[in-house]
Order: C-alpha cells, then structure tokens, then sequence
C-alpha cells in the first residue's frame, strides 16, 4: 500500500443527496428512490479513489446525515423516546436528527455541536440510564459488501470507541463506566463480522486524541485498546487521527497493536517532531496525512516531500490527507466561471486524490518531471500586494481597538435613544430562504430577471417582513436578510480579495451545505454592502430596524483563507472593511447594528495552551476594530449560534458589544450560571427556542424558558430571541413560534405564572 484517503465527501458532485434527502423529507420519494441515490454516490466515490490508484477506497464514510449519529445507532444509543415513535430505522435516524412532531408525538431533535474545529457539525451522542449499548454494524458491512460487489475491497472506516465516549452526553447519573464495556464489546463484534466477511483493513478514527489529554483519559484509550486489539485477528487496524498531533498520547499509540497509525502533518505541529524523538515503530505503516483535507489550495510537493524525508528512515509510509476530504468541496471541474489561471492553483476532493497520487510517484519512484510543475505552479507571482493596506493595519494603534465611552455609560445613552421595554424582543437576522426567495436569485444568476425586477422583489419581500414583525409585535425588526445566499458568502462576493464558487459546496450539517468563498488576495471594500437594504427597511417602519452584518473572524472562518499571509492579517483586512460599513449603516441613521460572529468559538485552537497566543489576542482585538468608532448611541450586537462558550467568557464579554445572543434552548442553560458567575457585562439574548428543528414550540414552552433565563439573570440584561436565524425554516412554522415568543414574552412582563395565575406582584409592565 502506498496511498489512502481518510473519506471522501458523501453529498455528490452536485449535492444530489440534499436534494434526494429534502424530496424524501416532503415524501415526494420514496425510501427505494432515495437508497439509489446514495448508491449511485458511493459506487461514484469508491470508482474515483480506483481511478487513481488508492489501493483500499474508504467504505462507511457515506452517511444519510451524520457518521457520529450513524454510530450512536450502531451502538444502539437510541434513546427510547425515538424508539417509541416506532418508525422504521431510516425514519428513525431522521427523528434523532430532525425531531419528530406530529398529532399523538412531540420529540426534539438531538443537540448538534460543532465537529471539532470545522464548519461541520455532529449530532451528540446521549447516554442515560436505560441505554444499553449492542453492537449493530449492519451498515458498515451492507457498505462493504456493496463495494465488494462491484469488484472493489475497501477500508471500511468507523469513528472509535474512545472518540464516541469523549463526545457523548451523559444523562441520568450515567458516566463512561456505565456503558465502557458494553462499547469495547460492541466493537470486538465488530471485529469478528469484519474476520468473517474478509475484510483486510480497518480504519478507526479517533480525532478526540488531539485534544488536551490528561492521564486518566490516556489510561481510558490504552484500557479500550489493549482490550479491543485482542481481538482483531486477521484484520489489520489502522487508528487515524486528525486535525492536530497526539503529543499527550504518541507513546502509548506507538506501543498498541494497531498495524497503521495515521497522523497529521498539515495541523500538527508537533508531528515530525514526535517521529524524530520518539522513533516509529518498525511493524507498523504510517498513514502520513500531507494533503490539507480542510483547505483548497493546491499542494506544495516540493514543502510535503521535505516533511516526508525528515520522517523516511523512521518509518514506512503511506501518503495520506490529513483529515477527511469531507471538508472540501467535490471537484473543480463544474467552476466554468473562474479564470484557468486561478483555478489551476486549487484542489477540491478530487483533485486531491490526484494529488496523492502524484505525491506517492514522486516520494517512491522520484517523478522529478511532476515535481518540477508544481515548482513552476508555485514560483508563479499570484498576486500583488496592496501597500495602502498593509500600512494601515501596520499603523492601527491600541485606540483603534478601543470603544468610547464605557459600556455602563454607553447603556444609558442608548435606552434614552432607543425607548425598548423589558425584556425586548427580536430576532437574528434571515427570515425563511423560501423556494420564491432561492429561485429568484437563481434566476437573476441565470440572467433570466432583471436586476431591477430583483431588486423590486427585495424589496416587496422586506416590506411584508417588516409588516409581518410589526403584526407580530416584536420590538426590534430586521430586514430578513432575502439578498443573501449565505451570511458569509454574500459578503465575500461584495469584497475585492475574494473569488468564489460556482458549485464548491461543502456538507454543513445533514442536507445544509455552504459554499465558502476563496481569499485569493488583499481584501478591501469597494462599495457599501448592506446599507440599501436596511435603510429601505428602516424606511418602512418606526420602530428601530437592526443593520445586519457578518464579523471578520466568522468571514475568514468560513472562507478557505490564504495560507500566503496569516490568518491575523486576512481578518485585519476584513475588519477594516467591516467597519467601513459599520460606519456607512450609522450615517445612513441605523441605530442598532448587529455584526455576527457565529464562528469565533469554533476556530479556538483545539488545545488550550494555544488559545490565547495563537488566537484570541488578535481575533477578540479584530471584533473590537469594526465597531470602535461608532457613536455612543449606537447599539452594537454581536450573535454566536452555540453557547459553549464558557471557557472563554471574559474573552466574549472583551468584545465590548452591547448585546450577544447566543444558543441556549438545547443546552442545559448551564452558560446562564456562567454568565452570572462571571459578572457578564454584556446583555444577553440566550435563544429560547431552537430553530434547527421544524417543530413550532409553544407558548407555554417558551415562558417556561424565559422564566428559567429569570431566575438567573436580571430582568434587565436580558432579551429575548430564538437561537439562531430563521433561514432554514417555513413561513407557517416560522410565523407560529415567533407569535408564541412574543405572547409568552407578553406574559412573562405582566406577571402571569406558569399555572396562569395572575400575579400581581410580578408584573413589570
Ligand atoms: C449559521 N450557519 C452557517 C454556517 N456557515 C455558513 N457559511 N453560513 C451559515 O449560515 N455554519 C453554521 C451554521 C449552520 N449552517 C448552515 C449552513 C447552511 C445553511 C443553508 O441554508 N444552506 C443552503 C444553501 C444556502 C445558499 O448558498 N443558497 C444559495 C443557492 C441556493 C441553491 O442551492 N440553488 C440551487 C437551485 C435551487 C432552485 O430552487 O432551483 C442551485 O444553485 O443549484 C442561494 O440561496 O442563492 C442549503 O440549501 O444547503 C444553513 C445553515
Ligand atoms: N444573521 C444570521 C446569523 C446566523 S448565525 C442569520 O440570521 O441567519
Ligand atoms: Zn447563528
């Protein structure tokens, strides 16, 4: 073996699952039609990696919604609320996922959390006190047999034990112990279904041991370990991690029986150096994970060979990407728009499997002909520097990052200009991307409607929004954000420095994609961006209407960023171009301006001893630059999608905004402790309702909700919103549960109970 992937994106050149999955969803298919679909996808993926020669094509990578959800049922961690609804299994993988709701049931969805340090997302994991966990592969090796069946043995890949039991949520006094053996058993079954259909090699993966370990984690992995590889018999294991190195746990990997080690050199840093220290040992192969599985940049042979052959007496190896190829998008060969000269320097999925297999020629047969085209690819000058702007970010100075006056003193000037009551409500920002708002676009993209015709379409569609918040009595509007294909997207196509994507989608969650736009160069603002929008929006009504932005860090997050300059620079850049417009929507008379910043957790070293150095002292600085010459008056929001932001709380409240919203209806409110045991400064909107899932909260559920932020939080810190943006969701469900958020707001400021009663002696309004 010379060559292997870690997986393969499971959407489809052209996002025919997500198609398939949201036409089986409105039943317009059925599950047979739907399986074809994501057949034909895995006989495509497993034919391409042959195609280039990887001797063992990944199996089991594919997945209707999510691999950490499709081993929670393989493990039979299905809580029995979702077995109670008795549907069939697929319909039951999709309740976990998507919540269930229907005239005799009402079941949440599981919570989703972000996957490690990416864009995508996992569906937790739960363990409570009924769990009992029995192994149930069939999946895996339906895959398999599959693949085999059209003359094709593939590494069948599984995320592992340790991993599975650091991401779960334990529930009901349960912990690791409870269910520890039963999930080393259910994997040793694995093990003797995969000896009796032959199968040569097993991938496991295990990013959880990039994380910080401490030695009773590193004992638990050695305990699940010695015990499991007992067992493998003829199947050789290949334990794979990515998205950093393994500095706590290298030794005690080196000395298990696994057969191959896959190890990342693209985020670990400490990879070579723990070769060179500690040695390889001699019986196992080396998955070297050289080609970036997270960024869309073509390799650098000639850097990847130098990593190579500092390692090469060590050990024997196996060219590999670093992480798995999910996290780009499929193939470059649909991008008809983007000039050759651009799209040469960038490789998707695809031209990553071509990657490594070059890369394999020239480390083992010495291609110097195709090393020598990369060189010239490479000593090509890309871009030119924009010295204007990198003298101002040279010059900015310590007041430039500072807000005046004080938040206290900013609070008051902005209650006498804003007049809002207790507990004002509002929401994040995108109301419903309907098929009427996405076929527009479409066919303004396709030429076929004129940008006038479009832009009276915009606006019709803010004005009944702006009609339908006032109906529905919310006191803070927003424009609906319908001129958006993405809240990151959108802003890249506006700024000079970037190039985008005509179908680069990449999965963000079950059939959610993004299409993150590429930093090909110096960023900078050439016109306003948003200030049309939301000052016709304005325009429409009395009440203050949010201008509605995206922070520098979530934009160079959810970018594939230049790996040229640092990621500092790039999101300095943007933070200037984000204030200009900052400064545009004030003079244009917006008096609240909320500039999200959605990924600024997500991208927090996965270590925490790189946190602050290698982070957070430039990306909370970055934040402060865009809003810190606004006037006082000017309310200033900031909004997360997730609240697992505890850790990092002084950091958050460092922001200096005036408002955050943030995540809260799936979690335990345990932030809401956080936020008050930290003296949190800014006011807080945790979202009392979740909007991933299609169900309509009610009235009563929501009041129940706020009353639990209450008794925690003063009244005045606190606003009230749903988590997240109401892009992904219908007008019907949409209308319904903001209706409930405002009448259980109403309810909650006259004092009424949660058995109804009236009482007096709470009311605040
Ligand atoms: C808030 N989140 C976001 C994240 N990352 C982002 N970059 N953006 C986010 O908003 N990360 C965390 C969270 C959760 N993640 C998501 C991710 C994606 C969506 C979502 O709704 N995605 C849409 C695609 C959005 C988009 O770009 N739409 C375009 C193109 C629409 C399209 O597909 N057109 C078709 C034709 C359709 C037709 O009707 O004929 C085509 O071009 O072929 C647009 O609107 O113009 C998705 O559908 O996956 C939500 C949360
Ligand atoms: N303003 C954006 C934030 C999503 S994280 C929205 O409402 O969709
Ligand atoms: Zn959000």
């Amino acid at each position: 073996m010379k060559k292997s992937i870690i997986a393969f994106p499971r959407i489809g050149e052209n996002r025919e699952l997500k198609f398939a999955l949201e036409k089986y969803f409105r039943k317009e298919i059925s599950e047979k039609e739907l399986q074809q679909v994501a057949k034909v996808i895995r006989l495509t993926n497993w034919q391409q990696q042959k195609n280039v020669g990887i001797e063992f094509p990944i199996s089991n990578d594919f997945s209707f919604y999510d691999q950490t959800l499709d081993l929670s049922i393989a493990l039979n961690a299905i809580p029995e609320r979702y077995e109670e609804l008795n549907l069939n299994k697929l319909d039951t993988l999709f309740a976990l996922a998507r919540g269930f709701q229907d005239e005799a049931h009402d079941v949440t969805a599981r919570p989703m959390k972000k996957w490690f340090n990416t864009n995508y997302h996992y569906l937790v994991p739960e363990i409570n006190s009924k769990t009992t966990i029995k192994a149930n592969f069939s999946k895996l090796i339906d895959e398999y047999r599959e693949a085999k069946e059209s003359g094709i043995e593939t590494k069948p890949t599984i995320i592992g034990p340790y991993t599975f039991l650091t991401l779960a949520e334990y529930l009901e006094d349960t912990t690791v112990e409870t269910v520890l053996s039963e999930v080393i058993n259910a994997y040793h079954q694995l093990l003797v279904s995969l000896n009796q259909e032959n199968v040569k090699w097993l991938q496991i993966e295990e990013p959880a041991l990039v994380l910080d370990q401490s030695k009773e984690k590193i004992v638990l992995f050695e305990k699940i370990y010695q015990e499991l590889l007992k067992h493998k018999n003829k199947v050789k294991v290949q334990l794979q991690t990515y998205f950093g190195d393994i500095r706590d746990s290298y030794t005690s990997v080196c000395k298990l029986d696994f057969d191959g080690i896959g190890l990342d050199f693209v985020e670990g840093r400490e990879t070579v150096a723990l070769i060179q220290k500690y040695g390889f040992p001699k019986n196992k192969l080396l998955f070297a994970g050289i080609v970036n599985g997270k960024n869309i940049w073509r390799n650098n042979y000639q850097q990847s060979l130098e990593v190579l052959n500092a390692i090469k007496t060590e050990a024997q190896i196996i060219v590999n990407t670093s992480c798995s190829l999910q996290h780009v998008p499929v193939t470059t060969k649909n991008e008809t728009k983007l000039d050759k000269d651009i799209l040469k320097h960038f490789a998707f999925a695809n031209e990553k499997l071509e990657e490594i297999s070059q890369l394999a020629d020239i480390y083992f047969t010495e291609n110097e002909q195709l090393l020598h085209q990369n060189e010239v690819l490479f000593n090509e000058k890309r871009i030119q520097e924009n010295l204007q702007l990198k003298q101002a970010i040279d010059h900015l100075a310590e007041k430039d990052f500072v807000r005046q006056p004080s938040l206290e003193k900013r609070r008051n000037l902005q209650n006498e200009a804003l007049h809002l009551p207790l507990l004002p409500t509002t929401t994040i920002g995108s109301f419903p991307q309907t098929v009427e708002v996405r076929r527009a676009r479409l066919n303004h993209k396709k030429g076929e409607l004129s940008s006038e015709a479009y832009d009276t379409f915009l606006e019709e569609k803010i004005r009944e929004c702006i009609e339908l918040q006032e109906k529905i009595g919310l006191n803070v509007l927003v424009h609906g954000e319908f001129e958006r294909n993405d809240m990151v997207e959108y802003f890249g196509e506006q700024l000079d420095g970037y190039v985008f994507t005509q179908k680069a989608w990449v999965q963000s969650y079950g059939t959610r994609c993004v299409k993150p736009p590429i930093v090909w160069g110096d960023i900078t603002r050439p016109h306003s961006m948003t200030v049309r929008w939301s000052t016709f929006a304005q325009d429409q009504t009395a009440k203050p209407v949010k201008g509605m932005l995206t922070g520098p860090v979530t934009i160079l997050n959810w970018s594939f960023p230049r790996e040229d300059i640092s990621l500092r620079e790039s999101t300095l850049q943007l933070a200037l171009a984000v204030q200009a417009e900052v400064l545009d929507l004030e003079k244009a008379g917006i008096k609240i301006i909320q500039i999200d910043e959605a990924a600024l957790r997500e991208k927090l070293p996965l270590r925490k001893s790189d946190w602050y150095s290698e982070y957070l002292d430039w990306a909370i600085p970055a934040f402060r630059l865009v809003h810190s010459k606004v006037r006082p008056e000017t309310q200033i929001h900031t909004h997360m999608c997730y609240s697992e932001f505890e850790d990092i709380i002084s950091s958050i409240d460092a922001m200096d905004a005036d408002v955050i919203s943030f995540e809260a209806s799936r979690s335990e409110l345990s932030i809401i402790d956080a936020l008050k045991t930290h003296h949190f400064q800014t006011l807080v909107g945790p979202g009392v309702y979740d909007i991933h899932s299609p169900r309509v909260p009610s009235t009563n559920e929501i009041k129940t909700q706020i009353s639990r932020i209450l008794d925690k939080l003063p009244l005045e810190q606190v606003w009230i919103n749903p988590d997240c943006g109401l892009k992904t969701r219908g007008n019907k469900e949409t209308i319904l549960s903001l209706e409930h958020l405002v009448e259980a707001t109403n309810l909650i400021r006259s004092g009424v109970n949660e058995y109804g009663e009236q009482t007096k002696e709470n009311a605040f309004v």
